[in-house]
């Protein structure tokens, strides 16, 4: 049985060092059924894109930027039904509709800041697992 809260520590300490977003740097790790993290990854800026100002435009930013739940997810090409997302943060709809597409069958993260401005997608995230069957489970500090 994992330490939930070790392992977002942890993850959240990769996506500290790994991420360029200078306001908002997420981890997301991919967990197989026996417990194992199998790839883990970060915000970021599609291949060939460059680390430059953009990261200080929020709009230029939200254009380009791959969540990290997307890349962990296109990083990781293998059957991944009924294995686990950690998340650093709360999934935004997009995320949802690519996790619950690829199998994920338990997503575990921290709750979204109510009075967000992602908050309407967050709720709708957590309408479409609660739907489609995807164990979603908060973890609070
Ligand atoms: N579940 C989430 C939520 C956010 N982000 C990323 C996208 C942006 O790089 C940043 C959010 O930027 P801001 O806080 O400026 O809206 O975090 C992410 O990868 N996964």
């Amino acid at each position: 049985m994992h330490d939930w809260h070790t392992a977002l520590t942890s993850l959240q300490q990769y996506a500290d060092i790994q991420s360029h977003d200078p306001h908002c740097r997420v981890g997301s790790a991919l967990i197989s059924p026996c417990g194992l993290i199998a790839h883990r990854d970060v915000n970021q800026f599609p291949r060939g894109i460059a680390n430059d100002e953009r990261w200080h435009d929020v709009d230029a930013k939200l254009d380009l930027v791959i969540h990290a739940e997307q890349a962990v997810l296109h990083g990781y090409l293998h059957d991944v039904s009924g294995w686990t997302m950690l998340i650093t943060k709360c999934p935004c709809h997009h995320c949802a509709q690519a996790m619950i597409q690829r199998g994920i069958s338990r997503v575990i993260c921290p709750p979204y800041r109510v009075g967000s401005k992602w908050e309407r997608s967050h709720r709708l995230a957590q309408e479409m697992f609660r739907e489609a069957g995807v164990n979603y489970t908060e973890l609070t500090q």
